[in-house]
């Protein structure tokens, strides 16, 4: 190899043991019928349906077992929805020719059911469908499985949840189970949210539950436990003696295009911080499990919740880009932030003093979605370090999942100077061959499983209102006002100018570049 050359060595593939087997979950067989309600929208085409495809690629989902049903109000044949299917999973990122057998077998397991969200006819015709494919498929001698995916407006969950309990649920007297999968936004504030989980917890007992987030989905999320309570470095450092700030940042670098209507009616709190940004949180922030039981995990998550202090104004910048209100679905008196940048506080022996600083915003300078952790000033700094920088541990969630770690090091050279650098965990180098599932195949195929570890329970949601709420209807009455910022920009100066308030020290003429192969 040349001197100065980036080496890259190929590695071996080695076997990890999986942890999920302590996990007390028995794999199940037997019928499986998957629900999509709200089949003709956005996120039925853009995300549940293209995971279900993956499961079954990768034979997650058995062809002999399993069978899927769209349901919506839109009058379309079974062809019509799986050509609208095919059109969209023929031209999906890494889709290749050679895949069309096996998404045309996928599509003949695709059927589609008319009908309203409140009405019971629909539904019955419905119940009627998946029992004749239960019947004929193993019904005489095994169990059946139904999972119902809300892919539709949290509006009609109370009243799709009462008709799934009137007319659909399983009926197999040989077991297996009925299942609901609920998206976010889950209420609007905590009374909402309660009201909520109320009236589908009168149908529906908790464990039946399974309330996606789907950050909680993502490898590096996933990760954070791993790193956190498997690695003795960082136990000694991971505490308000040796960490500063903390920031968990979400940007896109495209606004609300096509969704304004919907957008409008949530804001950035509601749609990203409320649920994506605090998951990430509470896995930074909480304290280590009894083990990694869903229930135990849960049980740390809500504790840290509840220490959360109540958010301070003047620890809050909300903006507005630019050109928002041109969206003919956006009124033009909206007071709705698309960026916000909220400081929280934790009230515990572990995080006293040290700023979490939740980010996200929409139409800015690049998508990216990282948590940051800065740690504190070298004491009796001998090389002066601090002109360098910081150390910082930062986590990329994506693009360009990787884990990397800045630090100082002494300038390769005769002289004794110090530079920053950084040890890097790019995972497109470091795993090459490897690829790494979307969030909603996991996600699914958890929910299939019966594994509620990453999914939100129903305290942990009331505690995460309880926090946002305060300020969210603060900014719905119009007290707080979003300012306004430029689109493919950073951001109102006020956020940066808080962030520096808050301690955090930017590292000036110091980028991190992925390493590339
Ligand atoms: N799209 C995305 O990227 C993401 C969406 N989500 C969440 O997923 C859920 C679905 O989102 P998405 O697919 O974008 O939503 P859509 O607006 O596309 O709605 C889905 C389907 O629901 C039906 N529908 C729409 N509005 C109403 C209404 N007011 N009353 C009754 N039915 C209605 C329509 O079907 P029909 O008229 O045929 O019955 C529509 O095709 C939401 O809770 C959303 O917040 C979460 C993460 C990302
Ligand atoms: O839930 C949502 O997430 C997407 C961003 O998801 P990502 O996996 O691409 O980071 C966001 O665009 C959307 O507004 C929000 O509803």
């Amino acid at each position: 190899m040349e001197s100065g050359q980036w080496h890259v060595e190929k590695r071996s593939s080695f076997r990890s043991e999986s942890f999920v087997k302590d996990n007390d979950i028995v794999p199940e067989t037997g019928c499986l019928s998957i629900i999509v309600l709200g089949a003709s929208g956005d996120l039925a085409k853009k995300k549940t349906f293209p995971a279900l495809f993956h499961l079954y690629r990768q034979g997650f989902l058995q062809p002999d077992e399993v069978h899927i049903f769209g349901y919506a109000r839109t009058k379309i044949s079974d062809d019509e929805l799986r050509n609208r299917l095919r059109g969209y999973l023929i031209n999906e990122k890494g889709a290749s020719p050679d895949q069309s057998e096996i998404l045309s077998s996928f599509l003949q397991l695709v059927k589609y059911v008319s009908g309203s969200y409140d009405s019971e006819e629909g539904f019955r015709l419905l119940d009627k469908e998946i029992s004749e494919h239960e019947i004929s498929k193993n019904s005489q001698e095994g169990s059946s499985r139904r999972l119902f995916y809300l892919a539709l407006p949290p509006s009609v969950y109370p009243s799709v949840c009462r008709m799934i309990k009137q007319c659909c649920m399983n009926k197999s007297d040989l077991g297996g189970w009925t299942r609901i999968v609920v998206e976010k936004p889950f209420g609007r504030d905590l009374d909402t949210a309660e009201e909520l989980s109320t009236q589908i917890g009168e149908l529906f007992d908790e464990p039946q539950i399974y309330r996606i987030d789907h950050y909680l989905g993502k490898e590096l999320v996933q990760n954070l436990l791993v790193l956190r309570f498997a690695n003795r470095f960082f136990l000694p450092l991971w505490n308000r003696d040796n960490i500063d700030n903390v920031q968990i940042v979400f940007r896109e670098d495209f606004g609300t295009e096509g969704r304004g209507g919907y957008f409008d009616q949530y804001g950035i709190i509601r749609d990203i911080i409320q649920n994506h940004l605090l998951q990430v949180f509470y896995l930074v922030a909480m304290e280590k499990p009894v083990s990694i039981k869903p229930e135990h995990i849960r049980d740390e998550k809500v504790k840290v919740l509840q220490s959360v202090l109540p958010i301070k104004d003047e620890e809050v910048v909300l903006g507005q880009y630019e050109g928002y209100k041109d969206d003919p679905t956006v009124p033009d008196d909206s007071n709705t932030p698309t960026f916000a940048t909220i400081v929280l506080r934790i009230h515990n022996e572990r995080w006293e003093g040290v700023p979490f600083i939740l980010k996200a915003g929409k139409a800015l300078n690049s998508r990216k979605a990282e948590i940051r952790v800065q740690f504190k000033d070298v004491p009796g700094d001998i090389f002066k370090c601090k002109k360098q920088g910081r150390n910082e541990f930062v986590i990329r969630l994506q693009p360009s999942e990787a884990i990397y770690m800045k630090l100082t090091v002494k300038q390769p050279g005769l002289d004794m100077s110090t530079a920053q650098s950084e040890l890097d965990l790019s995972y497109r180098q470091r795993y090459q061959g490897v690829t790494i599932p979307e969030a909603y195949e996991r996600l699914i195929l958890d929910t299939i499983r019966g594994d509620q570890q990453h999914f939100v329970r129903r305290d942990e949601l009331k505690a995460a209102w309880e926090i946002f709420t305060p300020l969210l209807h603060r900014i719905d009455d119009g007290e707080s006002k979003p300012l306004p910022y430029q689109p493919g920009g950073r951001g109102p100066a006020e956020a940066d100018e808080l962030l520096a308030k808050a301690g955090y020290v930017q590292t000036l003429g110091y980028i991190w570049i992925p390493p590339t192969l």
